[in-house]
C-alpha cells in the first residue's frame, strides 16, 4: 500500500466509464496529435525566418519572365532538381511516404503555377498563393541542404565553422622568466666573480675541481643570497623573500645552485635548528644530494641528516635531536628527505622540529607536484607554523601562518619560509604550480616562453646527439649487442619500460657473453642498487640495464651513451633518460629503438618538446647476421634460465 496518493493527469475528458487502458491510449493519441501540430507550426515559423523578404508581385512576374527568356535555364533547372533528388534518395528512403507525395504535388503545383503566371501577367492574381509556393520551394531546397536524418528535427541550425584555437596566456612570472644560458661552455663564470661567498666555501669548491660556475649557478646563487644582507629573518627591502623556481636542462648543475647559497646563508647561524629541508622523490636522489651537502659543509658547524629510509626509523630519529632532561637539542641544520619518510617523522613526532625552517627545497619539482596527493607539502607547512611549547609571550620568534596584513600581524618578527623549486622539466601549468602555494615566485628558465608558447617545451643539453633506430621487435636485443660489441659504445645506460624486460635483457646479454652487464630496478635492494651504480661509475660494468628508477636526477660520471631499448611513453621520461649522458657540458649520444608503429607518434612528441633534431640511424640486417646463430642458442638458454627462476 502506498503512503501517498499520487494524482496523475489523465486528460480533460476523463470519463470513469472508460477502461484504464483505452483511456491511456486515447491520451497517447492526443499527445501525439499535439506534438505533430507543434512540429508543423515550428516548421512554418522556421521557413518564414529563412526566406528573404517577400518580393512584390511585379518583381515576381519579372523574375519568371527572365527565367523563361534565359535560354537553357528552363531545362537546367529540372535536371538540377533531379540530381538533388537522387542525392537525397539515400536519405529519403527513410523518409515517410508523404515526402514523395509532397514532391509530386509540388510538381503539379508548379505546372499550375506556370499557367497561372501568364494570368498574373495581367496583374490580376491576388498576392499570396503562388508567392507562398515559391517560398515553400525555397524553404524546401534550403531544408534539403541542411536536412537531418529522417525523423530528427534540426535545432538551432548551426553551421560547421572552423573553431579558432584558444591560446594559453601565462601569468607574467611564467611568461617572462630570467633566462639562463643553455650553452654551458661559453658562459662559465669564475667563482671569484660571485661576491658574498666565504673563503671556506670558495676553497671547498676549488678542492672539488670547480673553478667556474655554470650559467644556472651564476644566476640562481646571487638571487637566493640577495636576502642574506639582513640575516635570515627578512628578505630584500624588509619583505618576505620571493620563492624561486628553476627550470634548466639535465646535467646543468642545479644541485650546486641551491647547495652553495643555503650553506652560505646558514654558515653564521648560532643555534642548531633545522633551517633547510630538501625533498626528493627517491632514496637514490636523496642520497646523492645529501652527499653534496655533506661534502660542502665539511669543516663547518653545520650538520646534515638524511631521512630516506636507508637506516631504521629509530636511527634516523636519534640523528635528529637529543634530549637532556626536558630540554631538546637539535642535531640537524639541513635535512634531506623523501616525502614518505618525512611525513612519517612529522606524524610520529620523532623529534623533527620544522618551526625554524627557512628554506624548503623541492628538487625534481614536477615529479614532486605529481606526488602531491600524498599531501606531504601541507603536512610540512603545518609543522612549520605549529606553535611551540613555549608560552606565546615569551618567544619572540613565534610563528603564525600568514593571514591578513595588519599592524598587529606584522609586528612580531617572523622567520620567512622560502621555497626553492628545481627541475629540468618544470611544469608551466599554473593549476599544478598553484598547489605549491608560491609567494611572488621568480622563475629562472633556459626556455624563454612568451605568453602564447606551447606547453611542454624544454631545452635539451647542448652536447647531446639524438638518434632513433627503426627496428623489429625480435631484433632489439641483437641491436643492443651490436652497439656494445661492434660499435664499442660503452658504457651504456639502457632503459626498458618494465623491470621484467630489464631482467630478461640483462640475463640475455649475460648469457650471450662478451660484455659485463648488470640490472638496476626495484628487483634489487637499495643496498644492491647503490653498489651497482658505483660499479657502473667505476667502469666495472659496461652495460647497465635499468628501469626508470635511474632515469631522473641520477648523476653518473662518464655515461657516453643512453639507449632507450623501449621507447618512453612520455616526453618528460625521454628528457630525463637521455639526460643521464651529455652532463656538465660534455658530449653524449642517445639512441631510441623504434618499432614501425611507434615512429610517427614518438618523433612528433620529441619535436614538440623542442628537440634540436633527432636523426635516423639505420642498422643494416647484414650487420647483425654474424651474431644471429649465437643469438638463437642464447635464446634457448634464456628460456631454460627463466623456467628455472619461475620454478624457484
Ligand atoms: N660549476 C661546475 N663545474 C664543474 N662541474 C660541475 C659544476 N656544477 C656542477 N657540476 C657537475 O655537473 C654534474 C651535473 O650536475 P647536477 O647533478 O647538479 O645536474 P642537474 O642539473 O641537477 O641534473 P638533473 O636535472 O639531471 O638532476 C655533476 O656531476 C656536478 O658535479
Amino acid at each position: 500500500m502506498s503512503l501517498f496518493l499520487v494524482n496523475r493527469y489523465l486528460g480533460e475528458e476523463e470519463d470513469g466509464s472508460i477502461s484504464k487502458e483505452s483511456r491511456s491510449q486515447a491520451l497517447l493519441a492526443k499527445l501525439q496529435q499535439k506534438a505533430k501540430e507543434k512540429q508543423q507550426q515550428s516548421l512554418t515559423e522556421q521557413r518564414q525566418q529563412q526566406l528573404p523578404k517577400e518580393p512584390t508581385q511585379q518583381q515576381r512576374v519579372e523574375k519568371k519572365r527572365k527565367a523563361h527568356k534565359d535560354s537553357g535555364q528552363e531545362f537546367l533547372h529540372p535536371k538540377k532538381k533531379k540530381k538533388k533528388a537522387n542525392v537525397h534518395d539515400l536519405d529519403s528512403e527513410s523518409h515517410d511516404e508523404p515526402v514523395e507525395q509532397k514532391k509530386k504535388k509540388k510538381k503539379k503545383k508548379k505546372n499550375e503555377e506556370e499557367t497561372e503566371e501568364e494570368d498574373v501577367n495581367d496583374g490580376q492574381n491576388p498576392a499570396g498563393g503562388q508567392g507562398d509556393t515559391e517560398q515553400e520551394e525555397a524553404a524546401e531546397a534550403e531544408n534539403e541542404k541542411t536536412a537531418a536524418p529522417a525523423g530528427f528535427k534540426v535545432v538551432g541550425g548551426f553551421e560547421n565553422r572552423p573553431v579558432q584555437k584558444v591560446h594559453r596566456v601565462l601569468p607574467q612570472w611564467l611568461a617572462q622568466p630570467d633566462v639562463i644560458h643553455r650553452d654551458i661552455k661559453n658562459n662559465l663564470v669564475p667563482i671569484s666573480d660571485l661576491s658574498g661567498l666565504c673563503s671556506a666555501l670558495v676553497k671547498r669548491l676549488q678542492e672539488n675541481g670547480i673553478q667556474h660556475f655554470f650559467p644556472v649557478q651564476a644566476e640562481v646563487i646571487p638571487a637566493i643570497m640577495e636576502n642574506m644582507q639582513r640575516g635570515l629573518l627578512i628578505g630584500r627591502g624588509g619583505y618576505k623573500p620571493r620563492d624561486i623556481c628553476v627550470s634548466a636542462p639535465t646535467g646543468s648543475g642545479k644541485t650546486l645552485a641551491f647547495v652553495i647559497p643555503v650553506i652560505q646563508m646558514l654558515m653564521e647561524r648560532v643555534v642548531c635548528e633545522v633551517r633547510a629541508l630538501a625533498v626528493l622523490p627517491t632514496k637514490e636522489l636523496a642520497q646523492q644530494v645529501c652527499k653534496v651537502f655533506t661534502s660542502y659543509t665539511e669543516g663547518t658547524a653545520l650538520k646534515v641528516v638524511m631521512l630516506a629510509g636507508q637506516r631504521s626509523f629509530a636511527a634516523e630519529q636519534a640523528s635528529l635531536a637529543e634530549h637532556r632532561g626536558d630540554r631538546r637539542r637539535s642535531l640537524a641544520d639541513i635535512v634531506v628527505a623523501t616525502p614518505g619518510r618525512l611525513v612519517d617523522h612529522i606524524n610520529k613526532n620523532s623529534g623533527l622540529c620544522l618551526q625554524h625552517l627557512r628554506f624548503l627545497i623541492i628538487d625534481e619539482a614536477d615529479r614532486m607536484i605529481d606526488s602531491m596527493h600524498q599531501s606531504w607539502l601541507s603536512q610540512v607547512v603545518k609543522a612549520v607554523y605549529k606553535s611551540g611549547s613555549e608560552p606565546r609571550a615569551m618567544s619572540i620568534f613565534r610563528r603564525t601562518e600568514p593571514t591578513h596584513v595588519t599592524a598587529a600581524s606584522l609586528s612580531p618578527p617572523q622567520m620567512p619560509l622560502q621555497k626553492l623549486l628545481f627541475s629540468a622539466t618544470l611544469t608551466q601549468n599554473p593549476e599544478k604550480l598553484q598547489q605549491l602555494g608560491l609567494h611572488q615566485p621568480r622563475l629562472f628558465s633556459s626556455v624563454h616562453s612568451d605568453s602564447t608558447h606551447k606547453q611542454d617545451c624544454f631545452h635539451f643539453p647542448q652536447g647531446l646527439t639524438e638518434y632513433y633506430v627503426p627496428c623489429m621487435l625480435s631484433k632489439k636485443p641483437l641491436l643492443l649487442l651490436h652497439f656494445i660489441l661492434r660499435m664499442k659504445l660503452r658504457p651504456i645506460l639502457c632503459f626498458t619500460n618494465s623491470r621484467e624486460t630489464a631482467h630478461r635483457l640483462f640475463l640475455l646479454v649475460q648469457l650471450f657473453g662478451g660484455v659485463t652487464a648488470a640490472e638496476f630496478s626495484s628487483r634489487l635492494s637499495p643496498g644492491e642498487r647503490k653498489k651497482k651504480l658505483k660499479e657502473f661509475e667505476q667502469g666495472k660494468i659496461q652495460l647497465l640495464v635499468s628501469t626508470d628508477a635511474a632515469a631522473r636526477g641520477i648523476d653518473i660520471n662518464g655515461v657516453k651513451c643512453v639507449v632507450n631499448y623501449d621507447a618512453p611513453q612520455y616526453v618528460r621520461t625521454y628528457i630525463h633518460r637521455i639526460g643521464r649522458t651529455a652532463r656538465a657540458g660534455k658530449a653524449g649520444l642517445a639512441f631510441t629503438f623504434l618499432l614501425g608503429v611507434q615512429e610517427k607518434r614518438f618523433l612528433q612528441m620529441v619535436v614538440e618538446a623542442g628537440s634540436p633534431g633527432i636523426q635516423k640511424q639505420i642498422v643494416k640486417p647484414e650487420n647483425l647476421r654474424s651474431m644471429e646463430a649465437r643469438f638463437e642458442v642464447t635464446l634457448q638458454e634464456l628460456a631454460k634460465v627463466i623456467k628455472h627462476e619461475t620454478n624457484k
